[in-house]
This record gives C-alpha cells, sequence and structure tokens, in this order.
C-alpha cells in the first residue's frame, strides 16, 4: 500500500481532529484504530488506566518509552501543568516523524521532548542532555524484551528515586514475563496489576503499576 498505517493514522488526525484540541486528537485516533484499522496505541480503556495513574503521580518529569504515533504521548502531557513535561523515545524515524505531527496538531509540543533512537543508547545522556533528577512517572511500551533491561538502566543511572512510579503496557498481551517477574519480587518495588484488554479487543492485557520504595 503507498502509504503507511502511520501516515493513515495522521490523516484521519488531520482530518477528524481540531488543532489545539488534544481530547479530539485521542477521539479521532480510537475511532479510526476502531472502525478502520487496529493499531497499537494503548488505547482508550487503558488509556483511562493511564489517565487516572498520571492524575494520581501529578507528575513533573515522565518518561515514555515508545512513542509510536504519539497517542499515549498526547494523553499524558494533556494532565499536565505548566512546567511539567514528558520526554519520549521513538527509535523508528518513521513513527517519530507521524508522532511529531500529531503532537503539534494536539498543541502540546511545548511540553513533550520527542528524542529519536534506542532506549539503551539514550537513557544513560538523560541526566546531562535533559537536566533530569529523576523520573517521577516512567511509561513503559516499547519493544516487551526491553522493559527489563531499560528498567534496570534507570536504576543504574539513579534516573528511578524513591516513589519513581513505573507503568508498564501489554504485560500480558503481547507479554513481558521477564518483567512482570522482576517488578513483582523485588522487595524494592510495590506492585500493582490493572486486568484490562488489548487496545481495540476483546482480548486479555493489562497495565502494571510499580512504584520504586527506595534502596
Ligand atoms: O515495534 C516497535 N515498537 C512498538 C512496541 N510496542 C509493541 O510492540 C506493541 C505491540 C502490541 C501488539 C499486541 C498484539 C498483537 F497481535 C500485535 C501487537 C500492542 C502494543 O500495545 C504494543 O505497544 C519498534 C519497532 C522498531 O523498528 N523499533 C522500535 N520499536
Ligand atoms: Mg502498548
Amino acid at each position: 500500500t503507498r502509504t503507511s498505517r502511520p501516515q493513515r493514522i495522521l490523516k484521519a488526525v488531520q482530518r477528524k481532529a481540531t488543532v489545539g484540541d488534544p481530547q479530539s486528537v485521542i477521539t479521532a485516533i480510537d475511532h479510526f484504530c476502531r472502525h478502520r484499522e487496529w493499531a497499537m496505541n494503548v488505547g482508550d480503556e487503558k488509556g483511562s488506566i493511564l489517565d487516572s495513574v498520571v492524575n494520581e503521580v501529578s507528575p513533573v518529569t515522565v518518561l515514555e518509552l515508545g512513542t509510536y504515533c504519539g497517542y499515549s504521548t498526547v494523553r499524558i502531557a494533556r494532565l499536565l501543568p505548566p512546567g511539567a513535561c514528558v520526554i519520549t523515545l521513538e527509535f523508528n524515524p518513521d513513527y517519530a516523524a507521524i508522532a511529531r505531527q500529531v503532537i503539534k496538531w494536539s498543541g502540546l509540543e511545548d511540553k513533550v521532548q520527542l528524542v529519536e533512537g534506542a532506549s539503551g543508547d539514550c537513557i544513560p545522556w538523560m541526566k546531562e542532555h535533559f537536566g533530569v533528577q529523576a523520573f517521577d512517572l516512567v511509561f513503559l511500551d516499547h519493544w516487551k524484551e526491553r522493559y527489563l533491561p531499560d528498567t534496570k538502566l534507570l536504576e543504574e543511572c539513579g534516573l528511578i528515586q524513591k516513589g519513581t512510579v513505573l507503568l508498564a503496557d501489554n504485560v500480558i498481551c503481547p507479554g513481558t514475563p521477564d518483567y512482570l517477574e522482576y517488578v513483582r519480587n523485588s522487595p524494592r518495588y510495590n506492585s500493582h496489576y490493572y486486568r484490562s484488554h488489548l487496545e481495540y479487543t476483546k482480548a486479555e492485557d493489562g497495565l502494571e503499576k510499580s512504584v520504586f520504595l527506595g534502596y
């Protein structure tokens, strides 16, 4: 097909959503992915859980691993007060190019720093490059086999501190068994599973919220 799925998602946003209105961007993407083409956005059901965790944490600095088209980036950024921001990492340049336009359409570009690169390469530079002390909230939604190594890397870099909340998508489908085992058995995390469904389907999936208790 001539265009990519992310390009068709962007077109749906440009056709159906209002510039500067994040909720209309979210609604346009959910409608397209439910009625036209499935895509791997966190979606509306798990997205509501994401919203409730963001509101509960009221983070100043958020790290998102895996931007894709920017759907969850917009969900998070729309809830942030002035001065708070989300740094989102995306490895795939085509996804990143679409996400920049979706984030711009939503009018939230001032609250978002999109970084193109592999999480394993970027995380060690976070403190130096972005002046980040520690993240208040980390949303894991990238390659599932990277959840555990990147969590350990964030710990080693001192970017996870007492009270930092990790929220992981897809812990059932596609699944992140080694990550789940780690956060559920580690004495340094308090974990809770929010049962839900794989975006736009009836398949089981869920989000795992893990609070770092400190060393
Ligand atoms: O695929 C890259 N990232 C997306 C990670 N996210 C997922 O893989 C993902 C997958 C699914 C999913 C679930 C069921 C199913 F049948 C198929 C896919 C759902 C989700 O909610 C995700 O979040 C990627 C590519 C690349 O070239 N470089 C860096 N990253
Ligand atoms: Mg996901």
